[in-house]
């Protein structure tokens, strides 16, 4: 089952990249205030792999998150979600490849709180007037591990399991990229294990594409990748990461700095 489905994602778009960015430049304010948040990155994110981003506090994580996202505007450069590029679209058409094409998982967790999980996970397609495909869906809830608690409200479960209602979220619609800003920031150990877990399921069993923003080399080394971003730009990169290489690779970077 797990085979035919990477099969049938990666049939159906040829490319590699779910994501990517060519001289991707993110400007804040101007004068005194003017900071360079993202210094022409580029960078791709493979379909059907799992990608963690991690920096220094301030590098830029997020704002290359929230630019590949449609979140916010570019500077300079280009990005592109498939094979679209995200600078031509307007507002309306921003939002409509957010809700089509993209996943989203933040730190805190985003559940309407008078929804049950079932109706928090099918929102975002009921909002787009989209079916859900009900064999996927009732795959991802048993990946996720919440057959039992579909009709909890979000108060009735705990921060794990919400935060598993969140994964699903992002899952039901099958989108061509998913991306988690600190998905287990808000969490013990144990729940952000399991998390992470099912991320990494969904890509391996799946055939999602995750892109996920940590801090934390245990969670990073839950990817088949680690970028490393420092002052805006991609500094490094490193495959099958395990917590002790990834720990490595950070003071590295840390000791060949500018300030060092
Ligand atoms: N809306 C904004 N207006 C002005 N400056 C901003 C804005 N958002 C981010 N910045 C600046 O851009 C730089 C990158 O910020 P960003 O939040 O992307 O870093 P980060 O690596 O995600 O940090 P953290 O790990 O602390 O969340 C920082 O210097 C930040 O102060």
């Amino acid at each position: 089952m797990s085979h035919s489905t990477t099969r049938t994602t990666r049939l159906r778009a040829p490319s590699g990249a779910a994501a990517r960015a060519t001289g991707l430049t993110k400007v804040y304010g101007e004068g005194d205030t003017r900071v360079v948040a993202l210094d022409s990155v580029c960078v791709e994110f493979g379909r059907g792999r799992f990608t963690a981003i991690m920096g220094p506090s301030g590098s830029g994580k997020s704002t290359l998150m929230h630019c590949m996202a449609g979140l916010d505007s570019l500077s300079g450069g280009s990005a592109h979600v498939g094979d679209t590029e995200l600078s031509g679209l307007d507002d309306r058409r921003l939002t409509q490849l957010r809700r089509e094409k993209i996943g989203f998982v933040f730190q805190a967790f985003n559940l309407l709180p008078t929804l049950n999980a079932m109706e928090n996970i099918t929102l975002p397609m009921d909002v787009a007037g989209r079916k859900p495909d009900r064999q996927w869906l009732d795959l991802i809830v048993r990946t996720v591990g919440l057959s039992g608690r579909l009709q909890h409200r979000p108060s009735q479960l705990s921060g794990g399991q919400q935060q598993r209602v969140a994964v699903a979220r992002a899952l039901a619609g099958r989108p061509e990229i998913i991306f988690a800003d600190e998905p287990t920031g808000n969490l013990d150990s144990r729940s952000g294990a399991e998390v992470l877990g099912f991320l990494q399921e969904s890509v391996r069993g799946l055939g999602q594409t995750v892109v996920m923003v940590t801090h934390d080399p245990v969670a990073a080394s839950y990817a088949d990748r680690v970028v490393f971003l420092a002052d805006g730009q991609i500094t490094d990169e490193l495959a099958a990461p395990t917590a002790e290489s990834v720990l490595d690779r950070m003071r590295l970077l840390d000791t060949s700095g500018p300030a060092n």
